[in-house]
């Protein structure tokens, strides 16, 4: 039985107003999919986990992108899929993202398809179907390529990857005892279908300070890139302490923080000037005031997703 096993990394999708397009891979989490071909000839995907996901091959982000690429390449096998979940899932940290990236990597290398990038992050964007309802490919962009990517076009994908020339550490506020069913798909119809002209300008003017701020290593405009007033706020109910975490990163003279992915983790990017433990130690009291028990994670920036070479 041949198996093959990719590893990728959790994300932090929406930076500042990049809403579907700007998404940053941390070593918070990590997912491995392990993929084997059966000597059977039922043609079915089984899965097996670690973790209460959906086991039918439909519903799992890892699984329905493998069901896609067979369909659309008329690969016929029996598959063993197990999905290692090391990253929380519903929790705005890229977790079906994750899944979908490794689990379409693992088949690229098992059938020796030569996917680019791209094309897994295209593969990879059904499994965000799977999980949410919407193809948005900005979590699994992230898990591919690590680091910090745009999606520049998504018919026919594209994906630049930014550069990093300001060294930051990321700070994790994970809420754990916070579940929400069906969150990302929740949270979608939460977002304004129209918004007005002068959100549109500001929202691009934080992007362009983001980017820019990346680019060319300036501390302060990643600062004013690190806000949004469209996505976050319409949302806000999902992540009522954000507002005071935010506050106090910046009080304790953080590079700036937004909500991670859909939420209710709050992402914040701190360097040496920040009082990283004064963060955790406020913003845990602030997440108990909201009746939420926080998990303060460091993470540094992740690389992109991996195959593993023993299998
Ligand atoms: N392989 C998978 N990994 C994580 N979640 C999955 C997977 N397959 C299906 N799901 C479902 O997707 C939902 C989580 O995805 P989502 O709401 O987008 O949150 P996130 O991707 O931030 O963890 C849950 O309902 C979960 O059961
Ligand atoms: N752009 C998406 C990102 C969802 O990220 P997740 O990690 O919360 O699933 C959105 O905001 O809907």
């Amino acid at each position: 039985m041949e198996c093959k096993k990719a590893r990728a990394y959790s994300s932090s999708a929406n930076l500042g107003s990049g809403f579907d397009i700007l998404s940053m891979a941390h070593t918070a989490f990590f997912d491995t999919i392990e993929i084997c071909v059966e000597n059977k000839n039922s043609g079915d995907i089984v899965i097996e986990s670690n973790s209460n996901i959906p086991l039918e091959p439909t519903k799992n982000s890892a699984t329905y992108p493998i069901v896609r690429i067979m369909e659309e390449r008329g690969i016929k096998a029996s598959l063993r899929v197990k999905v290692i979940k090391g990253i929380p899932e519903g929790l705005g940290l890229g977790s079906s993202g994750a899944s979908a990236a490794a689990a379409v990597m693992a088949f690229n290398n098992l059938f020796k398809l030569n996917l680019s990038k791209e094309e897994v992050v295209r593969y990879a964007m059904y499994g965000e179907i799977a999980s949410s309802g919407s193809p948005h490919p900005d979590n699994v962009a992230a898990s591919v390529f690590g680091g910090v990517v745009s999606v520049v076009s998504v018919n026919p994908v594209k994906v630049v990857e930014i550069p990093l020339n300001y060294s930051f550490n990321i700070l994790l506020f994970v809420p754990l005892n916070v579940h929400i069913e069906e969150k990302t798909k929740k949270a979608r119809e939460m977002v304004p279908k129209t918004v007005k002209l002068s959100e549109y300008i500001n929202n691009s003017r934080y992007m362009s300070s983001l980017l820019i701020g990346f680019v060319k290593g300036e501390r302060d405009l990643i600062r004013l890139g690190l806000n949004d007033e469209i996505v976050e706020k319409a949302r806000l109910p999902l992540f009522p302490y954000y507002p005071k975490i935010k506050q106090i990163a910046i009080k304790y003279d953080a590079i700036g923080s937004c909500v991670s992915g859909a939420g209710p983790s709050i992402l914040v990017l701190t360097d040496k000037m920040t009082d990283e433990n004064k963060i955790a130690e406020e913003g845990t009291k602030t997440c108990n005031e909201f009746n939420v028990e926080c998990k303060v994670i460091k993470a540094k920036i992740a690389g992109g997703v991996e195959v593993e070479r023993r299998n």
